[in-house]
């Protein structure tokens, strides 16, 4: 590639799986991320360098042009928004569902019910859609305690195996949205530099078709 194109990577679950699939693509870390303190990375790919941060902040780089490309959780794009953004590939990692859950057993007995979650825009938006009065509490994490404190009747939350909710005696609900990870890219960048941010979609798409 002769251009230089920089990719924002979501640390965690999603990193893991996602350097597979940019091996494949031809582009390779040259030093081990996992064992490093380092930000920004260098690749085996020339001018193709990785900035690997929190989910939440990918769109963030890939809005303002700070990074051309991005890898985040598509719960992310729904909660924070897309705009600026194109999503041109589904990666197909990192795969679970936002749903609503709640105490096994449970059963609304009022007018208005308690919500906790990390994922308010959606909450809301869904709550709102489904035309119940929804009071939604905002938490960062361990959402799976709000019901059992009684700070909240329900949680909407990400779910995969289902063992987190089934360890505190909770049971999945309504499913909100399918999540897996997708590339994003800046919308000026596409425009601008076409080829080279073409050509890496292309190699991903292929490495996503392979796996
Ligand atoms: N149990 C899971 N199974 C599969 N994918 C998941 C699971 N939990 C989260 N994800 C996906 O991985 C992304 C990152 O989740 P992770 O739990 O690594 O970070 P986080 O703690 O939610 O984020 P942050 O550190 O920014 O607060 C989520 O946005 C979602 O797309
Ligand atoms: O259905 P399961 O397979 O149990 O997965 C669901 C759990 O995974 C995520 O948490 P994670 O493990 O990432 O911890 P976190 O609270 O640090 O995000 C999510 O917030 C759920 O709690």
């Amino acid at each position: 590639m002769s251009e230089s194109i920089t990719i924002a990577l979501t640390k965690g679950r999603i990193l893991k799986e996602t350097l597979p699939l940019l091996a494949r693509a031809g582009i390779e870390p040259l030093d081990d991320i996992s064992k490093s303190r380092k930000l920004v990375f260098e690749t085996t790919a020339d001018g193709v360098r990785l900035v690997v941060i929190r989910g939440t902040d990918v769109p963030t780089y890939v809005r303002h042009g700070a990074a051309d490309v991005g890898v985040v959780g598509k719960d992310v794009l729904l909660e924070h928004g897309a705009e600026g953004l194109y999503e041109p590939l589904d990666l197909g990692i990192a795969r679970c569902r936002l749903m609503t859950a709640g105490p096994v057993g449970w059963q609304q007995d009022g007018a208005r019910i308690r919500v906790a979650t990390k994922f308010v825009n959606i909450a809301r938006d869904y709550f709102a859609r489904k035309g119940v009065h929804a009071d939604v509490i905002k938490l960062y994490g361990a959402m799976e305690l709000a019901p059992m404190m009684d700070l909240a009747d329900l949680i909407l939350d990400i779910v995969d195996t289902g063992n987190t909710l089934r360890a505190n005696g909770m049971e999945p609900l309504e499913e909100v949205a399918s999540v897996s990870s997708r590339l994003i890219v800046n919308k000026a960048a596409m425009r601008s530099r076409c080829a080279g941010i073409q050509s890496l979609v292309d190699s991903l798409a292929a490495a996503v078709e392979a796996a």
